[in-house]
């Protein structure tokens, strides 16, 4: 295969594809801006994956792909093709190639372009058909942020980077783990996360959703601490401070506890009080987006009913997920980085069975992983 520089990292990736230019680089891969030949010289971005180091690394990918390859739905970041470059001495490299968006909402928060209330209306509306299909599978995405969304100049936006996703334990309505994985950006961290570190779900990413919001009306950073302790102080001096009764709601750590007992009462406020926006409407859902205690937040669902969005809401558009998602290698602690690799290559594969490309002869693969 015929091999490119990019940032001075080699994209081989076949000929298909006409290779323009660096996008981005994150701390999972390297994105370039290509063209599909094979289809009308469509852009499109190819993400070249770092190689897979450890069995963190490969479910973070395994995870990544099987999540965005089992979801149809236009506001979740499509796969319409994984690259395998095989090699002779390793795992081959992986490239996912995903339709091109120029831009992402931290940029366009970030620069000089404001947008209108219709604009954060359309956006909002679709990040919250996103979040109710996503939610209907059950998922949670656990990293929600400006970054995180891309778009286009039509405002079109999607949810992308699943790497950090889970199924929630649909019995319980909630999962455990152990706390030390989370690293999501701490801005955008509910303050269940923060405080009982045990036991969240869906609600996490209306949180995240509601300070992306807040971020759109206000192009500033709602709770911007720079570290833990600042974080629950802001949250409290912002929202007001949860009688303890419900801060035993969802408070389960005592270290936790004893800390909250510290800090002095304060009494509830909605979140629009810190974040100037003209549209009373927009405000209310805000202040339901960002309610401290999860019991309380609102649901997906219940965003899409808002009134915010009476006017452009078109409910035939508000799908949920009908695949079955199997995730149980996030279960699994005997699981090896070999047999990671392969459910990797089985995820390719359905994705060259469903463009009736050819498939990778796993059984191959596997026998050459086993010799080193
Ligand atoms: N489909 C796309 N179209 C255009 N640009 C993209 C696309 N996907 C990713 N990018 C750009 O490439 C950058 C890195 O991509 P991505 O966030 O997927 O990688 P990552 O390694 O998982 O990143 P992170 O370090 O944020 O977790 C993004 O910040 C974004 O600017």
């Amino acid at each position: 295969m015929k091999s490119n520089l990019f940032g001075g990292i080699p994209f081989n990736c076949g000929e298909r594809y006409r290779l323009i230019k660096l996008v981005g680089t994150g701390a999972y891969g390297s994105v370039v801006l290509s063209f599909d030949q094979q289809n009308q010289n469509m852009k499109v971005a190819i993400k070249k994956l770092n190689q897979i180091e450890d069995v963190i690394d490969a479910k973070r990918i395994l995870r990544e792909i099987k999540i965005q390859r089992s979801m149809n739905h236009q506001n979740i970041l499509k796969i319409y093709d994984i690259i395998y470059d095989k090699k002779t001495d390793r795992f081959g490299d992986i490239y996912i190639v995903s339709p091109y968006f120029p831009v992402d909402l931290d940029k366009i928060i970030k620069s000089s372009q404001e947008l209108t209330v219709t604009q954060v209306q359309f956006i909002m509306y679709q990040l919250c058909k996103g979040l109710y299909y996503l939610h209907s599978s059950g998922s949670i995405h656990r990293d929600i942020k400006p970054g995180n969304i891309l778009a286009n100049e039509k405002c079109e936006v999607c949810y992308c980077d699943f790497g950090f996703a889970r199924k929630y334990d649909e019995l319980h309505d909630q999962f455990e783990e152990n706390m030390t994985e989370y690293v999501v950006t701490r801005y955008y961290r509910a303050p269940e996360i923060m405080l009982s570190s045990q036991q969240y779900s869906k609600p996490v990413d209306i949180w995240s959703l509601g300070c992306t919001f807040a971020e759109l009306m206000s192009r500033k950073t709602l709770f911007n601490a720079p570290n833990y302790i600042q974080m629950i102080k802001m949250f409290f001096n912002i929202l007001g401070k949860p009688s303890d009764e419900e801060l035993n709601q969802f408070v389960t750590n005592e270290n936790a506890h004893s800390f909250l007992q510290t800090l002095p009462p304060k009494p509830k406020k909605p979140a629009s009080n810190s974040v100037p926006y003209p549209d009373p409407k927009a405000r209310d859902l805000l202040d339901q987006m960002l309610e401290i205690n999860p019991k309380n937040r609102i649901t997906a669902q219940k965003c899409l009913e808002h009134p915010f969005f009476e006017s452009i809401r078109n409910q035939a558009e508000e799908i949920t997920f009908a695949g079955n998602l199997e995730c149980d290698f996030e279960n699994d602690d005997s699981i090896t980085l070999n047999n990671l690799k392969q459910l990797i290559l089985i995820e390719i594969n359905q994705i060259k069975a469903k463009n009736n490309e050819a498939q990778i002869i796993i059984e191959e693969e596997m026998k050459r992983l086993n010799l080193y």
